[in-house]
């Protein structure tokens, strides 16, 4: 089942400096369950294509559907959590309460709050911290609790701008296996940004290659990887294969624009 679709998508900002396009001719489909990787120079559109998809932004041209629904509807729908590359916990409320605010937002009764609150900081492994405040926990516990926040309404989408790119390397290798684990013990669709080749090519099924100045698609690479990838997996030359593709990709775009 397709759950995001993109035909000839574009999108110009119209800044005091002039336009800026920030997407051109985007085409692309992701099926239910894929993990797609963007990667791309500063200023290639990474994040703009995410917030199209999330109903923040409106394309100036071009067709995009989110399961089948506008993004605007997918939106009221609730089809995606989303992930900023800071935490964006609240210090004021404890981990636990942190995960329950979209909950509470959407009107959910407190014992379901409360056991959806358990079961998510359990698939992220935080049991045990839902009553530590936000300054309590590690950069990456953090990042964490924000992906238990963002799976806490069961969504079938999970956006990440850049989740893991303020932390160190050893964590930042931690949080790719635990991030797999979950990707394949959830079965959602992962939108995933990323500078880093390697982090790219360890979560996707598909990586999406970007070009600046106008932010568009240069390459997109279906991984022949197994979904099962212990870390070691990237020292295998399949692996290193696809990281080669990748950065021709990048090198290609930064040509090209
Ligand atoms: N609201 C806005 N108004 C005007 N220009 C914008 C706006 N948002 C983004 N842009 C411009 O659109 C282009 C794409 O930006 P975007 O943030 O999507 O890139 P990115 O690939 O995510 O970059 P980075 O890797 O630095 O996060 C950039 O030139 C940026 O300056």
């Amino acid at each position: 089942m397709t759950t995001i679709s993109a035909t000839s998508l574009d999108l110009t900002f119209q800044t005091a400096d002039g336009p800026v396009h920030a997407l051109r001719g985007i085409d692309l489909t992701v099926e239910a369950g894929e993990f797609v990787s963007f990667i791309g120079p500063s200023g290639c559109g990474k994040t703009t294509f995410l917030r199209c998809v999330a109903a923040l932004e409106t394309p100036t041209a071009g067709e995009l559907q989110v399961q089948g629904m506008t993004p605007d509807e997918a939106r009221r729908a609730r089809a995606y959590g989303y992930v900023f590359q800071a935490a964006g916990l609240y210090p004021w409320r404890t981990i636990g309460r942190n995960v329950t605010l979209p909950l509470e937002i959407m009107g959910y009764p407190k014992a379901e709050r409360r056991e959806r609150m358990e079961r998510v900081l359990d698939l992220v492994e935080l049991s045990g911290f839902a009553n530590k405040y936000p300054w309590q926990l590690s950069g990456g516990m953090q990042q964490r609790a924000s992906i238990a926040r963002a799976l806490s309404f069961d969504a079938g989408i999970l956006l990440m701008d850049e989740p893991f790119g303020a932390l160190d390397e050893i964590v930042r290798d931690r949080l790719n296996e635990e991030l797999l684990a979950l990707w394949a013990r959830t079965g959602k669709t992962c939108l995933f940004v990323t500078h880093s080749i390697p982090e790219a090519v360890y979560l996707s099924t598909k990586i999406v290659v970007m070009s600046p100045r106008p932010g568009r698609i240069a390459d997109v690479i279906d991984s022949p990887l197994p979904r099962e990838r212990p870390l070691d997996i990237r020292d295998t030359p399949e692996f290193l294969a696809v990281a080669h593709r990748v950065r021709e990709g990048l090198r290609e775009g930064m040509e090209a624009a």
